[in-house]
């Protein structure tokens, strides 16, 4: 095969493994078997192989990427990573809906979202490529984990949009992943992690990208950092925009028209939340329009149109 082939073959094998892998990973609905997956990796694998200079980085074989790294680089994120105030009852919410009210009047909405237990992360794309990921850290300084961050299935290598954009969203271990971890390392005679949130921050800070790409990470996103810049007049949008570039979004969203009816979706969930096959700490509950979230504005360290409703900690049956 000469190269001028050789560059399209690739150039195909990129698109179809990039759309067999969202399908799977994002749309969790495979057109192919895992075998086509396969054969289709090895044959690109070989093609980089002949032809070195083929491997880009956002090859689908450069997922799990290089070598042990000796530590992580600090990440200072230019826009700084949140945290949110906490609502522990319904009394709580209704405060909080009170404050909005003075600030922006009767006329707004709400976005409810299931509060995900993991380990908060950002992914900063440039022309449509991602270059980087990185931890939360103090909301101001975080650690470069891109490499880990790649061998996350659901997060895309490269968005459907050339895009420079900056995302943020919450890296997390599903229940069962949890389960079969700590069953191999108590079989190891190793200590088990205590819970999801942990396994998938310490299987994110582990300096062999080869150990987190075993631990079946996934990830949801949940916010662009720059939103503003996106041309979206509601954070609902904004959600909408992310999962068009193919990001991962969590689907059980839902706009809320007055504080009574996200009362009811936090009474819902706190029902449901055990049939889910991840882990939920709460529910974020946002003010939709991005207008009125500015002229809310923000405390020093957390945002006034928004609030997490926590979930009461979970009685320990032993
Ligand atoms: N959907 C969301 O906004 C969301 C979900 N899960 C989380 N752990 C967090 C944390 C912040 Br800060 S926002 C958010």
């Amino acid at each position: 095969m000469d190269l001028h082939a050789a560059e399209m073959r690739v150039k195909e094998l990129h698109q179809l493994l990039n759309q067999y892998n969202y399908e799977y990973h994002v749309l969790d609905n495979p057109s192919v078997p895992d075998a086509e997956y396969d054969s289709l990796l090895k044959e690109l694998q070989k093609l980089e192989e002949s032809f070195p200079y083929l491997k880009t980085s956002d090859s689908p074989s450069q997922r799990v990427g290089g070598d042990i790294l000796e530590a992580f680089q600090k990440v200072q994120h230019k826009i700084s990573m949140l945290s949110l105030g906490n609502a522990f009852n319904e009394e709580d919410l209704r405060d909080f809906d009170r404050k909005v009210r003075q600030a922006v009047g009767d006329r707004f909405s709400y976005v409810c979202e299931l509060k995900i237990d993991g380990l908060a992360v950002s992914l900063r794309y440039e022309d449509g490529m991602l270059v980087q990921g990185a931890t939360r850290g103090d909301g101001t300084t975080g650690e470069d984990i891109t490499a880990n961050l790649k061998t996350i299935r659901s997060i895309p290598l490269r968005i459907s949009e050339p895009l420079s954009i900056e995302v943020r969203g919450e890296a997390f271990m599903p229940k069962r992943s949890f389960e079969s971890l700590n069953k191999a390392k108590v079989e190891r005679e190793e200590e088990p992690f205590a819970n999801p949130r942990n396994a998938a921050a310490g299987s994110l800070r582990q300096l062999d990208p080869k150990i987190a790409a075993s631990r079946n990470l996934d990830i949801y996103l949940y916010a662009i950092a720059d939103v503003g810049q996106t041309g979206v007049t509601s954070h609902s949008e904004g959600l909408d925009l992310l999962e068009s570039l193919g990001f991962k979004a969590n689907k059980e969203r839902k706009n809320c028209e007055n504080i009574d009816e996200v009362i009811q979706f936090v009474e819902d969930w706190v029902e449901k939340r055990a049939e889910l096959p991840y882990e939920i700490d709460g529910i974020v509950i946002k003010v939709d329009s991005l207008q009125q979230q500015e002229e809310l504005g923000t405390t020093a360290k957390s945002p006034r149109w928004a609030i997490a409703y926590k979930f009461p900690a979970e009685e320990v049956v032993t």
